[in-house]
């Protein structure tokens, strides 16, 4: 087989997918565990997807980067379940780190490959109305909860030809700022618009389950499976609100989740226009298991 017809075959198994997927919204979060790395592939897939009519909006984290500039600064770092305890000080590094500079830097690389993107926090036209977390068991400062998607300000960017990329701070009536985990906040983006997939990229191929003696990535795990992993510890520290980041979509009417190994090239046309998708599916408890 020549090079070209190879070339021509593969563009043709895509097609299925294409147009399963044309016209719909697929929510990628964007870990902050991988930036450091080549993300080039990455990037191209988002512009891809939007160049044949899916529609990816973006939401990134940025903690490893956020952790190195306050160490720098010798401001203590302490994280309670996963989330960061934010007092004003460390709001405002936050701010700088995730809008200032990760936002930039991703709107850019989208742009440097012919893509349009708009970068926002969910400060921007309230994109994301927050409130102070609620329940939690010690004082977290400006950490925040969201409360509202303002979905028609996503949409008119979407429609415009737009990749949305936001950065996970949020804000409310009172123009108090709020520091949010991004895979809440990508949760709460994907349910709100109805998302057709659910995309977390993350250091790791997937989740990884022990099962007699021998640690395997699961290709699919099931909320029963998560909430037993989460109490024997097996699914722990950053991937606790990464799995329940996803049952939040699903339960949202979000179709399918996945946790996939953003260090991989093309990871996300690989999820997209495969039949098998890569990492770890996460399902509803109904679901496989
Ligand atoms: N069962 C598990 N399978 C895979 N990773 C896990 C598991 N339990 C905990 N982890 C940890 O979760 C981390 C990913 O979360 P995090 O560091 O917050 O990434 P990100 O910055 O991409 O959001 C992995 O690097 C791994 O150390
Ligand atoms: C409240 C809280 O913990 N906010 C996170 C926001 C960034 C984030 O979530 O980044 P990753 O996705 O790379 O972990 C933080 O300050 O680190």
């Amino acid at each position: 087989m020549t090079a070209g017809l190879h070339r021509a075959q593969v563009l043709v198994e895509a097609l299925p997918y294409i147009q399963r997927f044309a016209g719909k919204i697929v929510v990628v979060k964007y870990g902050g565990s991988t930036m450091g790395e080549d993300t080039s592939s990455f990037i191209q897939d988002l512009v891809l997807m939007k160049q044949v009519n899916i529609h990816p909006v973006v939401v990134h984290g940025g903690g490893p980067e956020i952790t190195n500039l306050l160490e720098s600064m010798g401001v203590e770092v302490q994280f309670v379940n996963g989330l960061r305890v934010t007092d004003q000080a460390v709001l405002d590094v936050a701010s700088m780190v995730l809008v200032g500079k990760i936002n930039k830097q991703i709107v850019s690389q989208i742009q440097s490959y012919g893509g349009k993107a708009i970068g926002l926090s969910g400060i921007d036209g309230k994109l994301l109305l927050a409130r102070k977390k609620q329940n939690t068991k010690v004082d977290l400062g400006f950490v925040g909860e969201v409360e509202q998607v303002n979905c028609k300000l996503l949409r008119g960017l979407i429609d415009e030809g737009y990749i949305p990329v936001i950065a996970p701070l949020g804000v409310d009536d009172q123009g108090q700022r709020y520091n949010i985990n991004a895979d809440t906040v990508a949760a709460a983006v994907a349910g709100e618009l109805r998302a057709e997939k659910f995309v977390l990229s993350t250091n790791v191929p997937g989740i990884y389950i022990e099962e007699n003696g021998v640690k395997t990535i699961i290709s699919a795990i099931g909320a029963k499976k998560i909430e037993e992993s989460i109490d024997n510890g097996q699914i722990s520290g950053g991937m606790v609100p990464k799995v329940e980041a996803c049952l939040e979509a699903l339960n949202r009417g979000v179709n399918t989740t996945h946790i996939v190994d953003g260090r991989q090239e093309h990871v996300l046309l690989l999820e997209l226009l495969t039949d098998t998708g890569v990492g770890t599916m996460v399902s509803r408890e109904d679901e496989i298991s």
